[in-house]
């Protein structure tokens, strides 16, 4: 084993302690960590796939450490716990790494960076022996099959209830497998600069494997990508990464060249700069976003690109600003959700605290009332997000719809294999189509 090699265990230590005590993002922190750390290549790829690994599977490796422990995990140091789920995640999950290895290297951690004088030695013991039993490691009992799913799957119960609801068990248990599966890396060329041939060529050219998407034009499934922002191709701003999912949902919004666009909840800027390609780059797209910090990662992406018909503004979609009143054929309004579709992506967001959750239906249909003023007779209103979860979904649209009979669904063709949208709204799911999980309704004012 080499020093590097702990260094990356250490990362990843670190990150998943301050990610749970602070209850941050895993995927900006562990960028920001791992770019602090300064780890070369393979040392960054081992501290990624250990804090995904441990965040997709922290209730089972719980479950496996409260068998092997007389302490509950929960009444452990935050530190003392991550070092324990990194070993077993390593024993159990990781084929290559000797045990040897996973057990010393979690008890070095734990005497450099844990407070209890006596937690190396427990940590020691309680690997040693899941290392004894790594094939015979214990069955989940449970009183029910939902909470069976919740531990084998690491899914809260209340999420597990959830989806079971919406999906049946069978389905359900997909979803949660496919949560814990790799998510592809998706590019969507920059047709205003480039071809997709070009895009394949100068990927290949860095080493980067490249093919064309299944069904979705102009979008390559990339891999063995590293830092993609190193590569010159992103750099001249031949691509850029969105799912599937969010790419169609600018084309269900249907925005051509010349239009004036409204993209109300912007940041990052993905839907945004696939409605500027799609645009061919012509019209204008006000480009929205409460936080100004975020502001910025538009602008940059937009420059990135090369983008002049994109101009960005701090705005609180809830807020009426008379001066948009009609003034877009396409208001864009992607709100803010509870995320729950792109867990395969974020896998710590199967975490939160379900009770703010329940706060935002309100905030969505605040933000859907205000911008539908700003459509122009005739215009098009795209509600999307990133969730499954009916009362985000499907139930904030209706009480739009109840509320303003000036709009009316619109039905919509997606590409094959999908279909269409006879009433105007689709639900991406993983399981089903390979996408993150998303929601768009289709929305027309009347003339
Ligand atoms: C789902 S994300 C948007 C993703 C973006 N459309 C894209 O494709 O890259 C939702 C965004 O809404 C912003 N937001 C939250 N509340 C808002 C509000 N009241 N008005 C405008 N933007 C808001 C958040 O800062 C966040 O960037």
């Amino acid at each position: 084993m080499s020093s590097t090699d702990q260094t990356a265990r250490e990362t990843a230590l670190l990150a998943l302690s301050a990610c749970e005590r602070q209850g941050a993002w895993s995927d900006g922190f562990l960028k920001k960590t791992l770019r602090e750390a300064g780890l070369d290549s393979r040392d960054a790829a081992l501290a990624t796939r250990l804090c995904f690994g441990v965040l997709q599977n922290r209730m089972l490796l719980d479950f496996y450490i409260g068998k092997f422990s007389t302490t509950r995990p929960e009444k452990m140091e935050i530190k003392v716990r991550n070092a324990l789920r990194l070993g077993v995640y390593q024993m159990a999950f990781m084929t290559k790494i000797p045990h040897n290895a996973a057990v010393n290297e979690s008890v070095e951690l734990t005497k450099k960076h844990c407070k209890n004088p006596r937690a190396a030695g427990m940590v020691n013991g309680v690997l040693r022996n899941v290392s004894r039993n790594i094939d015979r490691l214990p069955v989940i009992e449970s009183d029910s099959r939902e909470e069976y799913l919740s531990i084998r799957y690491s899914h809260p119960l209340w999420l597990v209830r959830e989806f079971t609801d919406l999906l049946g068990s069978e389905e359900a248990e997909a979803l949660l497998e496919t949560d814990n599966g790799q998510p592809p890396i998706t590019a969507q060329i920059n047709t205003c600069r480039t071809t997709m041939e070009q895009t394949l060529d100068r990927l290949a050219e860095a080493g980067v494997e490249a093919q064309p998407h299944p069904w979705l034009p102009n979008c390559l499934v990339l891999s063995g990508t590293g830092n993609l922002e190193h590569l010159t191709a992103f750099r001249e701003g031949l691509f850029y990464i969105q799912d599937p999912a969010a790419r169609l949902a600018v084309e269900v919004a249907d925005p051509r060249p010349g239009m004036k666009v409204l993209d109300a909840c912007a940041a990052p800027g993905g839907k945004t700069f696939a409605a500027a390609i799609r645009m061919e780059g012509q019209g204008e797209i006000q480009s929205c976003d409460i936080h100004a910090h975020k502001e910025k990662l538009i602008q940059a992406g937009a420059e990135r690109l090369g983008f002049t018909c994109i101009k960005t503004a701090v705005m609180d979609g809830k807020k009426h600003r008379p001066a948009f009143e009609n003034a877009f054929d396409v208001v864009m309004a992607d709100v803010p959700c509870s995320g729950l579709g792109i867990i395969r992506k974020k896998p710590d967001i199967r975490y939160k605290d379900p009770e703010p959750l329940a706060g935002l239906p309100a905030v969505q249909s605040a933000i859907l009332d205000n911008v539908a003023t700003y459509v122009k007779p005739g215009g098009v209103l795209l509600y999307a997000t990133c969730t499954l979860l009916e009362r985000e979904n499907g139930d904030v649209v209706q009480g739009f719809l109840d509320r303003n009979q000036d709009f009316t669904l619109e039905k919509f063709q997606l590409p094959e294999p999908l279909g269409r949208a006879e009433n105007g709204m689709f639900t991406f799911w993983p399981q089903r189509h390979g996408t993150d999980g998303f929601f768009v309704a289709k929305l027309r004012k009347k003339t």
